[in-house]
């Protein structure tokens, strides 16, 4: 019961008004509302019920999910949810399933791809989900490599296997299938075709084509409950018209018509979902560490005064951990906003025929795709360990959310790969700045490059640190000059290529820095916007100069090697820091309420809303089947045996 205790105090403590906190999280009052009442009615429906997933069965559990899929399609009709309150209802119900890909890449694929004939056969068929979809992309042998697949579609195809699609496995009846265009002996490059694959009346395999689950992934229930599939085609035929014509075509007579758009735009759902998942990484982090913050101030542990110990939010290592993460969760929010912007802006561009800012959208899309991934996946991780031993327990939530966020760094463009593409990105815009072409977008600040090349930092003492223009200049400085210093160390290599191959490692680095000026300026420029709310403005700036000043120490060795800084200057940032940690202490626990997660979407013992942690961890454990009796199946066979022998040889 203490732990209730601990809570109310903490919430009575705050100093802004966490309501208001709610909208902004949220994005509108309108996103709030329908949010709040989708992960409510998702919680009060036993149906949904996730309590008792680990102790399933793959088979079970699949089934299970397939049972909750269609359940929450059926309140989706029944309720006539919009398109928006079915997406929170789907999100809320927190179970990776087939659906993810049917709304979330094939429907997207098909009104990017399909042309309006295309679009109205197809797309009813989908919204009423009489077909089921799933995109049908990476092959066994080459995933990150899209132009190197090796599935054809010609008259006479060769046969190839696909491997990992979700929803393949068992539920699609339809794919998009990715594969080079070959007509009139030409090979016109990777498209995307629409293949049905099972049958709409009894759900068999077509002829031709053989498909499975490609087996158990990492960790316990988490992400298993999806079907990720192997397909193979043998000789599959398909009528012209599955080819996705929006952007190039193929006549009746075999000829290959391009429009004039560049090739990439086939790669436009790619960018649709790596934008999604910026802002689904503010989710999966930000679920972690309301979890690890109101665990933090409900556990107590030494420094005992008056006989009680102290909560180990206090401690100041636990808070140097948990609030850089804390102010993570809302700078990849702010981020992820305004990421659903810039691909807003270069969709209405592209209906315009202005492809100008595709390649930003493709950079940070991939760069801040890589970025949140990476520092959610070792969050999550970091908030086990803020839970001690009881964070190992599937019942923290946080064992499922690791294995279930983790594949996040791999999917939708391995991590490295992305940040690769931000590198070429960079140095073609640097090597640009020669040419004259002005920078603009986020790579803007390259246009100011003798100044940043030559400014020095002007912080005098911790409080400039607080100054967002001093914060930014220092991110654009570290970035400019380790991009054009990668710049540099290419043009000494003859062949690009390999200057490129060579250097990767530093490019990366460099990509890293681009990506994370871009996070810190969308964080002050939000700042700079209206913010209503008691207290809410001023704890999001204290939250965005913890987002900044950590950054800037965890990768002080590039701040200090480019010169940025001095360390006497680093110092100061440390010691501000600290001083910030203290100012958010008091508002950690309603900062994290302020994501008005329900228990059940967060379903953690250690994260309950009420504190009320140990009697509850404690019935928790004699639910677990191990508990059904207290002598374990497998006693007579192998524990009274040992027994009786030792028993035998004390004897002897
Ligand atoms: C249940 C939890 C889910 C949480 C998620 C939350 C929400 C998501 C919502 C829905 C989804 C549901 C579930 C998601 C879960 C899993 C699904 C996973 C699906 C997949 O993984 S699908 C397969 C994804 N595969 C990849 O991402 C492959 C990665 N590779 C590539 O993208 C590319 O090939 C490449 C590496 C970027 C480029 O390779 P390269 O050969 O060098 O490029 P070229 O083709 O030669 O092009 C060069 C040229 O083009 C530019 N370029 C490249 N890509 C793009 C692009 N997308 N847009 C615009 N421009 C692009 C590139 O920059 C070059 O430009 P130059 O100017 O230098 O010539
Ligand atoms: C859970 C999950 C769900 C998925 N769902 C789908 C789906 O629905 N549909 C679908 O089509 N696919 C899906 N995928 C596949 C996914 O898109 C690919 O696994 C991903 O794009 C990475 O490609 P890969 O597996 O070929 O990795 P690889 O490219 O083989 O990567 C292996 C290693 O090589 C490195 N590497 C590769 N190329 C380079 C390079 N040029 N320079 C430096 N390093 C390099 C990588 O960094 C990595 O360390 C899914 C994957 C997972 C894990």
């Amino acid at each position: 019961m203490e732990g209730v205790d601990h809570l109310a105090h903490e919430r009575n403590r705050s100093q802004f008004d966490v309501n208001d906190m709610k909208i902004v999280w949220a994005g509108s009052r309108e996103a709030f509302e329908v949010s709040d009442r989708m992960s409510r009615l998702v919680a009060n429906d036993p149906a949904f019920r996730k309590d008792n997933r680990v102790h399933l069965t793959r088979k079970e559990l699949f089934k299970n999910t397939l049972r909750k899929a269609a359940y929450a399609w059926k309140k989706i009709i029944e309720l006539k949810l919009s398109e928006e309150e079915a997406g929170r209802l789907r999100f809320f119900v927190d179970e990776p399933a087939y659906t993810d890909l049917h709304w979330g890449m094939f429907v997207p694929f098909l009104k990017g791809q399909g042309t309006e004939e295309q679009l109205q056969k197809w797309l009813p068929l989908a919204y009423k989900m009489q077909i089921i979809g799933c995109y049908a992309q990476t092959e066994l042998g080459h995933g990150s490599n899209v132009q190197w697949l090796e599935t054809t579609a010609t008259f006479d195809p060769k046969t190839d296997e696909f491997w990992w699609p979700g929803g393949l496995g068992k539920v699609s009846t339809h794919a998009v299938v990715f594969a080079r265009l070959i007509t009139n002996g030409r090979d016109y490059g990777v498209h995307g075709f629409i293949v049905q694959i099972r049958s709409l009346d009894d759900h068999s395999v077509l002829p031709g084509i053989t498909i499975g689950d490609i087996g158990v992934k990492f960790g316990n229930g988490a992400y298993n409950t999806m079907d990720n599939g192997v397909m193979h085609f043998d000789h599959i035929r398909i009528p012209r018209n599955q080819l996705l014509m929006r952007f190039s075509q193929v006549t009746r007579e075999g000829k290959y018509v391009q429009s004039d758009v560049p090739r990439q735009l086939v790669y436009g759902t790619m960018v649709y979902v790596r934008k999604t998942i910026v802002i689904d990484a503010s989710n999966a982090l930000s679920r972690a560490v309301c979890i690890a913050t109101r665990y933090s101030a409900v556990r107590r542990q030494f420094g005992s005064q008056d006989g009680v110990e102290t909560q180990v939010i206090n401690y100041k290592t636990q808070q140097s951990r948990l609030f850089p993460l804390l102010a993570s969760a809302y700078a990849f929010r702010f981020v992820g906003e305004w990421l659903q912007w810039l691909y807003t802006d270069v969709t209405q561009r592209l209906a315009a025929n202005d492809f100008s800012t595709l390649p930003e959208a493709h950079a940070c899309t991939a760069g801040l795709k890589s970025i949140t991934t990476a520092a959610t996946a070792d969050g999550i991780e970091e908030c086990r360990k803020l839970c001690g031993g009881h964070g190992y327990l599937c019942s923290s939530g946080l064992p499922e959310l690791f294995a279930v966020y983790v594949p996040a760094c791999t999917y939708e463009g391995d991590n490295v790969v992305l940040l690769l593409q931000v590198a070429r990105f960079l140095v073609k815009t640097v090597s640009q700045l020669v040419s004259g072409k002005k920078p603009v977008g986020t790579t803007a600040y390259m246009g100011r490059l003798q100044h940043l090349m030559e400014s020095t930092c002007k912080v005098q003492k911790a409080e400039d640190w607080l100054n967002p223009s001093i914060v930014l200049e220092a991110f654009e400085v570290r970035s400019a000059r380790m991009s054009v210093e990668c710049a540099k160390r290419l043009s000494q290599f003859t062949n690009q290529e390999e200057g490129f191959h060579e250097l990767s490692p530093s490019l990366v680095e460099a990509a890293v820095a681009h990506c994370q000026l871009i996070i810190v300026a969308k964080f002050i420029e939000k700042l700079q916007g209206d913010i209503p709310g008691n207290g809410v403005k001023d704890q999001l700036q204290k939250l965005c100069s913890i987002y900044a000043l950590f950054t800037l120490h965890k990768h002080l060795g590039d701040f200090l090697s480019t010169s940025t800084i001095t360390p006497k200057q680093a110092s100061l940032a440390d010691d501000q820091l600290r001083s910030l940690y203290a100012q958010v202490r008091p508002n950690a626990v309603a900062l994290v309420d302020a994501f008005n997660y329900t228990d059940h979407y967060l379903g953690s013992i250690l994260g309950r809303y009420d504190g009320n942690v140990y009697p509850n961890l404690y019935d928790e454990a004699w639910k677990d089947p191990m508990n059904d009796t207290a002598v374990p199946d497998g006693y007579h066979e192998y524990i009274k045996p040992l027994l009786k022998q030792q028993l035998r040889n004390s004897r002897l």
